[in-house]
Parts: C-alpha cells; sequence; structure tokens
C-alpha cells in the first residue's frame, strides 16, 4: 500500500533514471571540490568524495524506508485509553531542498487513538523516514501528519514542527537565532479549538532561538 502523496511530474520523471553509482556520486563531490577551488588529491582531501557519499547514505536514508509498513503494527489492548498521546520535543535533523543544507529543531505530534495505539517510538520513527529526505518544513510537516491520519485512522493528530534553517543563519540573509514553526491539524485537533488548546499547552510556547544545537 502507497499512501504517499502521488509524486509530481518531476520527481516521477526522476525516479525513472537509474540510480547513479557510487563511484559517480564520489566523482560529483571530486568535481564540487575542485570547483570550490581546492586540490581533491591532496591528503586531508583524498577520501572526503568517499566520506561524503556515506553521509548522503545517513542523511538521505529516508528515500528507501516506507512509513505506512512502520505504522502497520498497532495495539488494541489499552484498557479503553481514549485520550491525546503526545510525543513532546523529538530532536529533528531534516536538510533544506533548495540548499541541502541542515534544518535543525524539534517535532511535536499527537494523536487520538480510535481504539487502537501504536509504539510511541514509531511516531518519532515516521517522523526520520521523512526528515531524512530533501524537504521544505510545511511539506515535512503535512507528509507526518497525514501519513499517520491514513494508516492509523485515529479520531485526530496533530504535528508541529519548529526548525531553523542554516540556509538562512549560515547564508543569504545571515539571521540566526530564527526559528520556523510549522503545525497540521486533522480531525478533532482541528474541529475542536479546546482540544487544540490542550495539545498546544502540553507542547508550551514554541522557543525562537536555541534550536541550532
Ligand atoms: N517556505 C519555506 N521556504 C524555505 C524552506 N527552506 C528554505 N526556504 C526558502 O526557500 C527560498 C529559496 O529562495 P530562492 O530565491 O530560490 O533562493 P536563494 O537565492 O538562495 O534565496 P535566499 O535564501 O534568500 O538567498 C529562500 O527564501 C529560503 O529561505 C522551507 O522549509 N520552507
Ligand atoms: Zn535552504
Amino acid at each position: 500500500m502507497n499512501i504517499q502523496a502521488p509524486p509530481t511530474a518531476a520527481e516521477a520523471a526522476l525516479t525513472t533514471e537509474p540510480r547513479p553509482t557510487r563511484e559517480e556520486a564520489e566523482a560529483a563531490v571530486r568535481t564540487l571540490l575542485r570547483w570550490a577551488g581546492d586540490n581533491p588529491d591532496r591528503e586531508g582531501l583524498v577520501d572526503t568524495p568517499a566520506r561524503v557519499v556515506r553521509s548522503y547514505e545517513e542523511f538521505f536514508s529516508g528515500y528507501h524506508e516506507d512509513p505506512v509498513e512502520l505504522l502497520a503494527r498497532s495495539f488494541e489492548e489499552t484498557d479503553g485509553y481514549d485520550e491525546m498521546v503526545v510525543l513532546r520535543d523529538i530532536r529533528l535533523e531534516s536538510h533544506c531542498e533548495h540548499h541541502m543544507v541542515p534544518i535543525i529543531g524539534r517535532a511535536h505530534i499527537a494523536y487520538l487513538p480510535r481504539g487502537r495505539v501504536v509504539g510511541i517510538s514509531k511516531l518519532a520513527r515516521v517522523m526520520e523516514i521523512y526528515a531524512k529526505r530533501l524537504q521544505i518544513q510545511e511539506k515535512l510537516t503535512a507528509q507526518i501528519a497525514n501519513t499517520i491520519d491514513e494508516v492509523l485512522k485515529p479520531l485526530g493528530v496533530a504535528v508541529v514542527i519548529e526548525a531553523s534553517h542554516q540556509c538562512m543563519s549560515t547564508r543569504g540573509v545571515h539571521k540566526p537565532g530564527v526559528g520556523m514553526v510549522t503545525s497540521r491539524m486533522l480531525g478533532a485537533f482541528r474541529k475542536n479549538a479546546s482540544t487544540r488548546r490542550e495539545f498546544l499547552a502540553i507542547i508550551g510556547a514554541p522557543r525562537a532561538g536555541g534550536l541550532e544545537g
């Protein structure tokens, strides 16, 4: 089952191209090193293309994982627990799709179970899968909420992300300490103001700055 948003025409076109080999990826890093003005053959840089490619495997591992499969295992034995479940302050590390530099912050994920609950680590893992792709924060927020909603079919889902974008702090406009806050509220969290307020009170006020660490 694939319930993710259908790929755009541009994404679909890219996925039909064969994945480059490791050697091709390393050669691309070598080109960037030369373009930056350095000598890729000097001692300190000779292993850098291989290191960068290994880092990319880690940063972008989310393209090879399926968040739907992850959430498939859920539990019914909850003695009728029907209150909000909130995972607060989940460390978030992603990369912006415009500049390929880090987005660092935290996510808060909540849902209102409809009979079934899921292992809490799985909510953080869903976030990880989408975070380990090239992202904009709005899309990341929506993807996490939509996947939980469509697989678990709870009474409601809420996702809030607070993050700082290194493309805004270390380059371009150079504004460190700026926090971007995005949210996606579905079901009861969207329709019912008191449910939303309860969630927002639990996670506390967004903290601008102090997100880079
Ligand atoms: N909405 C949104 N914008 C983002 C996100 N990450 C980066 N951006 C912005 O994407 C925009 C890309 O703008 P461009 O003008 O194409 O690129 P640029 O010339 O590098 O822009 P500057 O960053 O302003 O120097 C910038 O305004 C970034 O701040 C995100 O998660 N969400
Ligand atoms: Zn960026």
